[in-house]
């Protein structure tokens, strides 16, 4: 569903993505992980249009994200913030989305009530807290029962409680036959959740394939996290 083919990103003479190749398969959730600064968010901010990539491709379902029509149908992202504008009534916001993407009107309560945002809907977004916002940004995301969920640092500013209940909502759409494709820098948080590892250090893969292989050879989970991304290139590459 989503494939990223050799994906080269330079900002001036920084080489901040390096031939990056990966998918992210329906039925799966896939954790993109790397240190702070390791090209993430630069490989997803592609991926969302957001960014151009210097050469290589990165598609959701064969097309780039640009050629999509009503995009959010096929893809929900979550990327820093609420992605509402701070004057927006939370419910306003979701409705102006739900327009923009062709969506019907109906989905607004019903994401509202699957985000646990319901009692918030004329709250607005600039006096939402940080996980509100976040819960805000899942709202969009969910609003057009996109196949494919793409999530940067997801569980950032969620309670505990959120994040569990976060973790919930992803088994259920990988469950239902959806792709999931997170990142983040916390091994921790994507072992218990994630059926594919993609381990990017320093703008490189290092090691992808599903979690009982990378942990192969290695005590734990985050050893092979750390012996991977500590020895950048010298990884093992699969
Ligand atoms: N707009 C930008 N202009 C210049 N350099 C940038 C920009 N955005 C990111 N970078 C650089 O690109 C590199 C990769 O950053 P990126 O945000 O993709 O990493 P990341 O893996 O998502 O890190 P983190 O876990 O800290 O979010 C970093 O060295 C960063 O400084």
């Amino acid at each position: 569903m989503l494939t990223i083919d050799e994906l080269v990103k330079r900002r001036g003479s920084r080489l901040v993505l390096s031939a990056v190749s990966f998918s992210a398969a329906p039925g799966r959730i896939t954790g993109f992980l790397g240190p702070n600064g390791a090209g993430k968010s630069s490989t997803l901010r592609i991926l969302l249009g957001l960014d151009r990539a210097t050469s290589g491709t990165a598609l959701i379902g064969g097309r780039p994200y640009g050629v999509l029509r009503d995009p959010l149908r096929t893809v929900g992202s979550v990327l820093d913030g609420s992605g509402a504008h701070r004057s927006r009534r939370v419910g306003e916001h979701l409705a102006w989305v739900a327009r923009s993407n062709g969506i019907p009107q109906h989905r607004v309560g019903e994401v509202l009530d699957q985000v646990g945002l319901a009692d918030s809907r004329r709250t607005r977004a600039g006096r939402l807290s940080l996980g509100m916002g976040r819960r805000l940004a899942l709202a969009a995301a969910l609003l057009g029962e996109p196949e494919a969920l793409v999530l940067d640092e997801p569980s950032n500013g969620l309670d505990p409680d959120g994040i569990r209940w976060l973790r919930g909502l992803l088994k259920d759409h990988a469950a239902a036959g959806g792709t999931v494709l997170l990142s983040s820098h916390q091994i921790s948080e994507v072992a218990q959740l994630a059926d594919d590892l993609v381990v990017l250090a320093e703008g490189r893969i290092v090691a992808s394939g599903p979690c009982a292989e990378i942990g192969a050879g290695h005590e734990s989970l985050e050893d092979a996290f750390f012996a991977l991304t500590r020895s950048g290139r010298t990884g093992e590459q699969r």
